[in-house]
């Protein structure tokens, strides 16, 4: 059997270096990541007795290359929590492959993150949202993978999770149901959705007729990113 040789750039032991690196210059041990999409990098300045890499000081990270996106990690405490946040993530249009894109999640696994809290500027699709309003992602759809893009596609490292894992339950009931019910509580349930979302590879924004077809297929909202 012919197996070619098209090896992921971010193996076991590279995502490990990285991950040795970073907790040799931190004393966090967070088992929470926070990714900051598109204008969200201000979620960072909630943490306490910060710590922050710049991306391009990190070895093996992938930098920044789009606007709005600053390119750190930043350690620190929320709650009394330790978490870890990006501030800035990689996207499929910036030419970075599939391995780069989803390169700090590996790493975070081996840190010993636990939980990943995913946000992104998307694009709304369903009728019923207005521009800034807040949508939980409950499911999504991943239209490049239909086509072969995926990050799991290639030799896989049981390390990081078995071959054929299973998506019916990708984003956390509890966790969701505990944002709709502080959503309601402070007031905000005029503006925050439950919804599904759907990745695109971008960088061009959908013509109408793309996003007409994108909500008939079920999705209430659209974006380039939640690999990571
Ligand atoms: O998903 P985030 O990183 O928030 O960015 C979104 O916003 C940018 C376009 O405005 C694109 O990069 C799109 O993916
Ligand atoms: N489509 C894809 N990504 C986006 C959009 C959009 O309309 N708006 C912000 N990010």
């Amino acid at each position: 059997m012919h197996i070619s040789d098209n090896s992921c750039c971010c193996s076991f032991d590279e995502c490990k270096r990285t991950s040795d690196w970073l907790l040799s210059q931190t004393r966090y041990r967070p088992k929470i990541a926070v990714v900051c999409g598109s204008g969200l990098g201000l979620l960072a300045e909630y943490l306490t007795s910060k710590q922050a890499f710049r991306y391009e000081d990190i070895p093996n990270f992938p930098v920044c290359t789009v606007s709005g996106h600053e390119g750190r990690l930043v350690f620190g405490k929320l709650n009394d929590k330790s978490c870890v946040f990006m501030q800035g993530r990689f996207h499929l249009y910036e030419g970075y492959s599939l391995c780069k894109v989803t390169f700090p999640v590996r790493v975070f696994k081996l840190m010993g993150v636990e939980t990943i809290i995913v946000t992104n500027a998307s694009g709304g699709l369903c009728q019923d949202f207005k521009v800034g309003d807040i949508m939980i992602i409950k499911d999504h759809i991943n239209l490049p993978g239909f086509a072969g893009q995926h990050p799991l596609c290639g030799p896989n490292d049981e390390r990081f999770g078995v071959r054929f894992p299973t998506m019916s339950d990708a984003y956390s009931e509890d966790l969701r149901k505990l944002a709709l019910d502080i959503s309601s509580e402070l007031g905000y349930s005029s503006f925050v959705h439950e919804g599904v979302y759907c990745m695109v590879c971008g960088p061009n924004f959908e013509t109408v007729a793309e996003a007409r077809l994108l909500h008939k297929l079920g999705s209430d909202t659209v974006d380039y990113t939640d690999w990571t």
